[in-house]
């Protein structure tokens, strides 16, 4: 196939395409409730709703019984043999439950903590790496994978800053969120002594999180792409002098040794990654969930304070929040005839709130908080990581 030419998918199968409208029917009354608050991107016009009802000569089309036998076959003209054959349902690769065959793109290279992560969420998942977080959410948005992982905070070295800026860049939606444990490790060629080091590769939030142990060692701190990328720098330079802080699937991964592990300075070393994909999931009750939102407010006194009212009323709890530069309008100049002009910083909140949006509370709080915004988006809605780390 040409590079340039994009296959399209469509049905031959009636039975299939109708249970996906009827799956979409059943839930849409949840879903109209989350395109209200922006954060259901698919264009529901497009699946028809009263295909339910249609049957296929509805459609003109005459299938009979629904089969063809080979008569039918020899009275064509035409060589039927080189039209493309339909794809069965066993030919379709899409994310499944267990976590089969689903594509994770995630940034760094093999042997990354993100890809780890990837693999607690999906552990039986395709990995995918990638040179740059642009390309991470490029990847989800061209289906060239099913979802994305993204750092977002660590319990140490905190908020993976830059990383939130990305989602008002793109339009994906937050489906789940992984917590990872972070066990260091001071990574080096076999035979070479800690004491031989005078330089340390890692990404800058691993030399964050191992700031004693890089102050005991009295070595040069060098900053990479990610923990991996450390480890293949120092595998393949073979440089006995320089050491990586990564995980102990780096060190198998690149052939180094691990000179010593645990070397963070906080045992519950934790990081938090979001998953990533181009639709929303329906939320639910039936287990804890968090909804993460980003908003602007209007100029007021108290409105910040007024704000998180919204949540504290409704006995909702916040378990994060977060401010950024509003890159395209930072400052806001007030001037006052009395006071002169003053510069204010304009910022976006990010929030993660303890419920789901299918709780009323959580809506009539979202509505409250459009009373003090400029803008809302609700960036997901999804079930709260508590499995063990
Ligand atoms: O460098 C890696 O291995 C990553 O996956 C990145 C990252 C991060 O950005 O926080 C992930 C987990 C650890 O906290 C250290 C680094």
């Amino acid at each position: 196939m040409s590079s340039n030419v994009v296959p399209i998918c469509f049905s031959a199968n009636y039975a299939h395409s109708k249970w996906g409208v009827t799956h979409l029917l059943q839930n849409k009354n949840k879903i109209s409730t989350l395109r209200k608050w922006g954060c259901f991107s698919a264009n529901l016009g497009q699946s028809r709703p009263h295909l339910e009802d249609e049957k296929p000569s509805d459609l003109g089309l005459n299938l009979g019984d629904g089969r063809i036998d080979g008569s039918q076959v020899t009275k064509c003209h035409k060589d039927l043999s080189s039209l493309p054959k339909p794809l069965s349902s066993t030919d379709l690769v899409s994310p499944n439950s267990d976590g089969s065959k689903v594509r994770v793109a995630y940034k760094g290279a093999p042997g990354a903590y993100s890809e780890a992560a990837a693999l607690k969420a999906f552990p039986k998942c395709e990995t995918v790496p990638c040179e740059e977080f642009e390309s991470v959410f490029k990847a989800v948005e061209l289906w060239l994978v099913d979802r994305a992982i993204l750092q977002i905070e660590n319990s140490v070295a905190g908020s993976a800053h830059r990383n939130y800026d990305l989602f008002l860049r793109h339009r994906l939606h937050i489906v789940g969120e992984v917590q990872l444990s972070i066990d260091h490790c001071l990574l080096g060629l076999p035979g070479v002594q800690q004491e031989d080091l005078k330089c340390v590769l890692s990404h800058p939030q691993a030399l964050d999180q191992c700031k004693m142990m890089m102050n005991e060692l009295n070595v040069v701190k060098v900053n990479t792409e990610d923990t991996a990328g450390a480890a293949k720098i120092v595998a393949t330079k073979g440089a006995r002098d320089t050491g990586a802080i990564a995980s102990s699937r780096a060190a198998e991964t690149y052939g180094l040794h691990i000179l010593s592990n645990k070397i963070q300075d906080d045992s519950d070393n934790v990081t938090r990654f979001l998953i990533l994909a181009r639709e929303p999931i329906i939320p639910g009750t039936d287990k804890p969930h968090k909804t993460s939102i980003v908003f602007t407010l209007e100029e007021g006194p108290g409105v910040l304070f007024k704000a998180l009212a919204v949540f504290a009323l409704r006995g909702i709890s916040l378990s994060k929040i977060e401010s950024r530069p509003q890159r395209n309008r930072p400052v806001r100049i007030v001037d006052d005839r009395n006071k002169g002009s003053a510069k204010y910083f304009e910022y976006f909140f990010y929030i993660d709130f303890e419920a789901s949006m299918a709780e009323p509370r959580a809506q009539y709080a979202l509505r409250h908080l459009q009373e003090f915004s400029r803008f809302l988006r609700v960036l997901g809605c999804y079930p709260v990581d508590s499995t063990n780390l």
